[in-house]
């Protein structure tokens, strides 16, 4: 095709197509994350480097090369998790992982017998919101969390609601922090996890709202925040925080983990 003095093959394309897609999921990586900053940092770092590069200013321009280069694998190293993340998102999604011959193979349906059961989470953050009991529910997806797990105790039980209740009432020794839940078992509790930063929380968001974000921001992993002063559940996925009632929760966690749309 001649556009102008422009001439487009398919391949051009095809091209931005493709690198359109590219871009679209890193935003959706990335988004609501640290690690947009940095890669915005990384971008704008970029196109200066193409401006001096333009104007021909030699020496800046060797530096800002060596820099690049350097800072590639740093950025390696800073987004092993979105890397890992974006892999793992583009291998469910082809259709071959989501036919179900080759979901058995790849054992998915193994996957989904050994998932969290969203209920039992669910019923106890709505026991400890009636009950005013403070809490942080993590439950982990893709991400490694054993940093966490490890700044905890461990417990590596049974997930029941017995059991989480009884760690985050008053009484136990385990009820500061939070829980962390994997595949149907209770791996710690009294976990520290890292704080989000932002400016822009609401001034009545705590310590406990801010690690729930925090976690969330950092993993793909979703933490369940119960308020000790009004028993609201608040729920925080992907670098978002919002209050819900126990039956959204359930909800939002069977469309999160289970990709179910209702
Ligand atoms: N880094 C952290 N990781 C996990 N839990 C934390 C962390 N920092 C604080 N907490 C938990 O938060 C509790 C303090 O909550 P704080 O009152 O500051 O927060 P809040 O968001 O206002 O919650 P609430 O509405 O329950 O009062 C601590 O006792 C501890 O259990």
């Amino acid at each position: 095709m001649q556009i102008s003095f422009l001439e487009i093959k398919w391949t051009d394309v095809l091209d931005v197509v493709l690198v359109t897609f590219l871009l679209y999921y890193i935003y959706k990586l990335v988004k609501g994350s640290v690690a947009s900053r940095v890669f915005l940092g990384y971008l704008l770092i970029y196109l200066f480097y193409l401006i001096v590069k333009a104007i021909g200013l030699e020496l800046l321009t060797r530096i800002l090369e060596y820099f690049m280069g350097v800072g590639a694998i740093a950025l390696i190293v800073l987004f092993q998790q979105e890397i890992r993340r974006f892999l793992l998102m583009v291998g469910k999604s082809t259709s071959l992982a989501n036919n179900q011959v080759f979901a058995k193979l790849l054992g998915n349906q193994l996957e989904k017998e050994n998932a969290t059961p969203l209920k039992i989470v669910s019923d106890v953050a709505k026991t400890m919101s009636s009950e005013f009991t403070g809490g942080i529910i993590v439950l982990q997806k893709d991400d490694d969390l054993s940093k966490f797990i490890e700044s905890g105790d461990i417990v590596d039980a049974v997930l029941s609601k017995k059991m989480l209740v009884t760690i985050f009432s008053q009484y136990s020794l385990l009820n500061d922090g939070a829980a962390i839940i994997n595949k149907g078992r209770i791996k710690a509790a009294h976990c520290i996890l890292p704080i989000a930063s932002g400016d822009d929380l609401p001034s009545n968001y705590g310590f406990r709202h801010r690690a729930a974000l925090g976690i969330s921001e950092a993993t793909d992993s979703v933490a369940i925040c119960i308020s000790e002063e009004n028993g609201k559940i608040s729920l925080a996925i992907d670098g978002n925080i919002k209050i819900v009632s126990a039956v959204e929760l359930e909800r939002e966690l069977r469309r999160y983990f289970l990709n179910e749309i209702q």
